[in-house]
């Protein structure tokens, strides 16, 4: 059968192209889904779907579909890494040296769940000393989850300390926050090849073509992949002391860096090690971060303060044995079922990647009964998914409720189309370690302080950057790109 769609996008790719250049991708595609129903052709080689049963065929555990060469814009130092590896082969094998570190034990309960606590504290502490008791949070959560996960990965050596206030970390954001970086990655995803020449010229070249350039340099994450690669040298040349400094558990480098050791001859090379924590790096600041800033810009909103009091009362009953110096311990967050409903309705609404994922499949495939050919890209997106208003009632409104006040089945349903950490073997990773960042975090911030939109912020939508697009709630007369000011008073 003929797949529906229009004939525009089928015809060449860069109709496709042309949203994304707009910034307008994601709604497009969403619109087109409205009106062609759960699967349209978006390309003259791609197609995009919005069904769970599109899903469990592409995303679901061994389905045999890969990642498409879209996500070696990721690679970092010229190599592949667990997020850019196409093969299921190379996925597994990386991911089997990585997996246990990432699990939920090891984050529940251990030393990971207490250096999470006391970043948690130092963010509070942050809070106090914030004049007027109002935070631009979109920096100051970036400041959280970047030294979180700095730490996480390197262990204290390569940590950041940006919410302590060390200039230099704190300046690592600023080649996230140029509104430029859209327009290099559309470059990078539409022209690699070009877009590659351009930023390796030199010389006379190089000052040339400097006024053309789609981002003037340091461009995107530069100053973070040079942290990154910093901390992967001074890790290794610690290696060679005798009373190198070691943390209370195996750091991601630390695990790399042993099973290189143990393989003869070695099992991966330097660059391999660096850009497998870098990507981690990469991947692990902003997707924490925007979520949590979008959960407390949500809670605050006048409209939704009985959400906030419901999550205060909940936060209040954890009792002396859940805190850890008066931070909630993670193995308690994970507990508060009323938090969960909020993480999940924040990351319905506001995903932070919400973005189609391109796979493709070397065999011929059926998917929701249409037959897709040998090496077309296929994809879905959270966006889409999310709002569909035959599974969540009045999709555009921020409601916890709807997690806890529905009947089982259509709970499951639910349950079926949240699709915020995407699913089977290329699911998020880091989904635990996020998870209790966030958690720790709300119940901290909600078991303190009374939140509200800042004066100067009040009508206006936090926007985030993800790939060429911004996104932020639709709702709202007025978008700022990478800033929101609440006020936090104490209760
Ligand atoms: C709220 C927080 C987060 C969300 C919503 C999120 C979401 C996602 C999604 C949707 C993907 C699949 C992307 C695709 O296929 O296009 C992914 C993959 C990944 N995420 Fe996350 N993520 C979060 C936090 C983190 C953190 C804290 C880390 C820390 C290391 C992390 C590391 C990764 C990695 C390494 C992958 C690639 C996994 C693979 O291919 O096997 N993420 N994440």
């Amino acid at each position: 059968d003929r797949i529906p769609g229009p004939r525009t996008f089928a015809f060449s790719r860069w109709r496709l192209a042309l949203e994304d250049w707009k910034g307008t991708r994601t709604r497009k595609i969403y619109q087109l889904h409205q009106k062609y129903g759960p699967v349209v052709r978006i390309g003259p080689n791609e197609v995009s779907f919005n069904s769970p049963l599109a899903l469990r065929t592409i995303y679901g555990a061994g389905s045999g579909f890969e990642r498409t060469p879209f996500y070696r814009m990721f690679d970092v130092y010229g190599q592949q890494n667990l997020f850019t590896f196409h093969s299921v082969k190379e996925h597994a094998e990386r991911k089997k040296l990585l997996a246990h570190a990432y699990s939920k034990s090891v984050m529940l309960n251990g030393p990971v769940a207490v250096m999470v606590e006391e970043k948690v504290k130092q963010y509070l502490d942050l809070l106090e000393r914030e004049p007027d008791g109002i935070s631009e949070i979109f920096s100051t959560l970036h400041y959280f989850s970047l030294d979180i996960i700095t730490e996480f990965l390197y262990g204290r050596s390569g940590a950041t300390s940006a919410m302590m206030g060390n200039k230099a970390h704190r300046a690592l954001l600023n080649d996230i926050l140029d509104p430029a970086r859209k327009r290099l990655s559309w470059f990078a995803v539409h022209l690699p090849m070009f877009t590659k020449w351009l930023y390796t010229r030199s010389g006379a070249v190089e000052i040339v073509l400097r006024p053309f350039l789609p981002m003037q340099k340091p461009t995107t994450y530069t100053g973070i992949r040079q942290h990154a690669l910093d901390a992967f040298h001074i890790f290794k040349s610690s290696q060679t002391k005798q009373n190198a400094e070691r943390s209370s558990y195996q750091t991601i480098i630390e695990r790399l860096w042993a099973h290189h050791q143990s393989q003869k001859p070695g099992g991966l090379k330097d660059m391999e090690i660096a850009s497998e924590c870098a990507d981690h790096l990469l991947a692990g600041i902003d997707t924490t971060s925007d979520t949590l800033m979008f959960l407390i810009w949500a809670l605050s909103l006048p409209q939704n303060v009985k959400f906030q009091e419901t999550l205060n009362e909940e936060v209040s009953c954890l009792t002396e044995l859940s805190l850890n110096s008066g931070i909630p311990n993670a193995d308690s967050c994970a507990k508060l079922r009323y938090l969960d409903a909020i993480i999940k309705e924040t990351l319905r609404l506001y995903a932070p990647l919400p973005a189609s994922e391109p796979r493709s499949s070397p065999i011929p495939s059926t998917i929701d009964t249409f037959e897709i050919p040998a090496g077309a890209c296929v994809s879905m997106s959270p966006y889409a998914l999310h709002r569909n208003p035959d599974v969540f009632n009045d999709p555009l409104a921020f409601n916890p409720d709807r997690w806890l006040e529905t009947s089982p089945e259509k709970l499951n349903e639910m349950k079926k189309w949240w699709w915020a950490f995407s699913s089977g073997g290329r699911m998020c990773i880091g989904i635990h370690l996020a998870m209790v960042e966030m958690t720790i975090l709300a119940a901290a911030v909600y078991k303190k302080y009374r939140t509200s939109i800042a004066p100067s912020f009040v009508n206006a939508t936090p926007g985030i950057t993800s790939r060429f697009e911004v996104f932020y709630d639709e709702m709202f007369p007025n978008m700022a790109e990478h800033v929101c000011y609440i006020e936090f008073r104490k209760r």
